[in-house]
């Protein structure tokens, strides 16, 4: 498989208004292939969203460089989809608007774009909803539509800040299967931001333990796929969870 972002020496610093340096990443290497679905873990504050942000191109490196398909990222760009663990939603389109915002903006033909929208309301579950305003969506609904947002834009990377943290437990197993259908129907090559080894265990084809400004452990995730609901409670699954708990818990000591 083909490497799709490469971060060479990833280094960033940040200054605080008081003139501190506070130094988040360092030195960090890491080879994302083409179709990878790329999982980070971390104990809060040890960089898993400066990261991302680095690799979507909103914060620049202070130093290193991040490339994709060999080309540096100098900013952000269409190709690279974000979801956030807030939702941004435009609260004044309807469901189906929303969706079709970036094609829209793109300049795409109303009944192409509609088409597009429709197509992935529908891979999401909410075809029903179209024409409803976010307000009247539940929190579950709202991850969907902007998982169907970001896909309607068919960016070739899509980076994912901890999207169902905020979730309750049925609802955000719903939506894992859910991503992981529309994933292996559509392929893109994933960074996911997470603090649930679960989740991690249960969406990866590799994890990332970040800590200490580094990486602490790489993990191939060992499950084939298609990976089904019953996988979580299958004893290897939770020794596999218990693994990664086990590196994730160590890091976090160590971190305070
Ligand atoms: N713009 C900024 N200016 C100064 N410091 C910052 C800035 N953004 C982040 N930091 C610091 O960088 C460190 C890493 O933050 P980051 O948000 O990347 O961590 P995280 O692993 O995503 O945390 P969490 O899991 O709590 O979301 C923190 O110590 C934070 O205070």
């Amino acid at each position: 498989m083909k490497d799709k972002i490469v971060l060479q020496n990833l280094s960033k610093t940040f200054q605080t208004e008081s003139g501190r340096a506070v130094p988040v990443l360092e030195d960090i290497n890491l080879t994302i292939r083409d179709n990878e679905f790329l999982l980070v873990i971390g104990p809060s504050g040890c960089g898993k969203t400066t990261l991302l942000s680095c690799i979507a191109g909103f914060e620049e490196p202070t130093s290193g460089e991040i490339l994709m398909d060999g080309e540096v990222v100098k900013g952000p760009s269409a190709q690279r989809g974000v979801v956030f663990q807030e939702t941004a939603l435009f609260p004044w389109r309807r469901v189906e608007k929303n969706v079709e915002y970036g094609l829209e903006v793109r300049g795409m033909p109303r009944q192409e774009r509609k088409k597009i929208a429709q197509k992935y309301l529908e891979m999401v579950g909410l075809q029903d909803f179209a024409d409803a305003y976010p307000k009247e969506l539940s929190g579950g609904m709202k991850k969907r539509l902007t998982i169907a947002t970001v896909y309607a834009n068919n960016p070739e990377v899509l980076l994912m800040d901890e999207p169902f943290s905020a979730l309750d437990y049925p609802t955000k197993c719903r939506l894992q299967m859910d991503l992981m259908d529309l994933w292996t129907k559509e392929k893109k090559t994933t960074v996911f931001i997470s603090h649930d080894v679960e989740e991690a265990v249960l969406l990866s084809d590799r994890i990332i333990v970040l800590n200490r400004h580094k990486i602490a452990l790489e993990y191939q995730n060992p499950f084939p796929r298609p990976r089904r609901d019953e996988l979580r409670s299958d004893p290897k699954f939770i020794e596999a969870k218990e693994y990664i708990k086990g590196a994730y818990w160590n890091e976090s000591q160590k971190a305070q």
